[in-house]
């Protein structure tokens, strides 16, 4: 676990980066701190590592000062992931990938096996093991990065903005990709964005700052989405909250009715898509048993009349939701929000 009490940062100018933080980083989750630009993300981030010192307050890693722990030490057992992977340039991805192994003086043999077997870890290809970090994409440079960071298997892994220099698609995989690895690792992983989506697709808590770096609400994605502390919480959540809640309810309450004829099946009883005057239109799915409430609503939004096709683990149909069933459920956990304030400050 990782301790902030009552944590400031004044920086040489007198500015006030992080204000009295308190709060705790439980150990094997995904902690997101997020907040509007300049809201002290990174210096509380950097402050773990001590690549920033605190003015005043105590950062503990489980249990024991940070300050107490000599720098190289700390950060042996802490990995750090940057915006745009921050690669060495001159050096191939497997040198990249063992530098930390390298400067533990493991034997180049071992220390590139770690390396091959990490980028098997994060979804590279062995073929770029080769390659310099100008020949990579920059998702692919961004997947370096993490293995980079978790060569040395350290406890906890600090990251920063990691996934925001990559296109959206690029950046969904990316999150995928973590959350996968993350439930393998279970790492104690504090994660900053100043993306909402981001923090609440990723984070078990949720750490909202605001400028000044002062803690806003912390809480977990469900919590923090149907229960925001104030109108700056509700203000950077944004207007769609009640739509973001909505990955957090199963499709399971779903009222399903039976498919109409006019929805066309394969022999296979898989959707072809519905029947239109000159051939098939699009239809969306969604999985009752496994999807979410979100899921159901995009599946009725991708069909040209608004009806979204249940469907079982192996993709066969097995019912229909109507625009009437989804507004249903809509009506119930994602009223209109109602005199909602304005936040102090704007989301960046
Ligand atoms: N070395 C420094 N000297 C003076 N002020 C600084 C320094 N580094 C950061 N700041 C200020 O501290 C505040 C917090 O900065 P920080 O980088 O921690 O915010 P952030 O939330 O990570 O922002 P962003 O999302 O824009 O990266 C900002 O007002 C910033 O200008």
């Amino acid at each position: 676990m990782i301790t902030f009490e009552g944590v400031t940062k004044r920086y040489r100018d007198g500015t006030v980066a992080v204000d009295d933080l308190s709060l705790e980083v439980p150990t094997g989750a995904i902690t997101v701190f997020v907040g509007p630009s300049g809201c002290g993300k990174t210096t509380s981030l950097r402050m773990i590592n001590r690549m920033i010192d605190a003015t005043s307050g105590r950062i503990a890693l489980d249990g024991q000062d940070v300050r107490e722990i000599d720098p190289p030490t700390l950060r042996r057992g802490i990995g750090y992931v940057i915006q745009q992977a921050g690669l060495f340039p001159h050096r191939r991805i497997v040198d990249n990938v063992a530098t930390v192994p390298y400067l533990l003086g493991w034997n180049k043999k071992k220390a590139r096996a770690r390396a091959m077997e990490l980028l098997e870890l994060v979804g590279l290809d062995a073929g770029l093991a080769n390659r310099y970090p100008f020949q990579l994409s920059g998702g692919q440079q961004q997947r370096v990065g993490v293995a980079r960071a978790l060569a040395a298997d350290p406890p906890v892994l600090l990251m920063d903005e990691p996934f925001s220099a990559v296109d959206p698609v690029v950046r969904a995989s990316l999150q995928d990709e973590l959350l996968r690895l993350q439930s393998e690792l279970r790492k104690t992983i504090v994660f900053v964005t100043h993306d909402i989506d981001e923090a609440v697709k990723l984070g078990d808590t949720v750490a909202v700052l605001r400028v000044g770096g002062r803690l806003a609400q912390m809480a977990g994605p469900a919590t923090l989405l149907t229960e925001p502390a104030d109108d700056f919480v509700r203000g950077f959540l944004g207007r769609d909250r009640g739509i973001r809640r909505l990955s957090f309810i199963s499709a399971k309450e779903v009222r399903l009715g039976p498919a109409p004829p006019d929805l066309v099946t394969g022999e296979d009883g898989r959707p072809l898509g519905w029947r239109t005057g000159d051939g098939l239109a699009a239809y969306g799915t969604f999985d009752p048993e496994t999807d979410s409430l979100r899921a159901a609503l995009d599946a009725a939004l991708l069909s040209p009349n608004g009806v979204a096709v249940a469907v079982d683990e192996e993709g066969r149909v097995r019912g229909v939701a109507g625009r009437d069933a989804i507004d249903e459920l809509l009506a119930e956990y994602a009223p209109p929000v109602k005199g909602a304030g304005s936040a102090e400050e704007a989301p960046a």
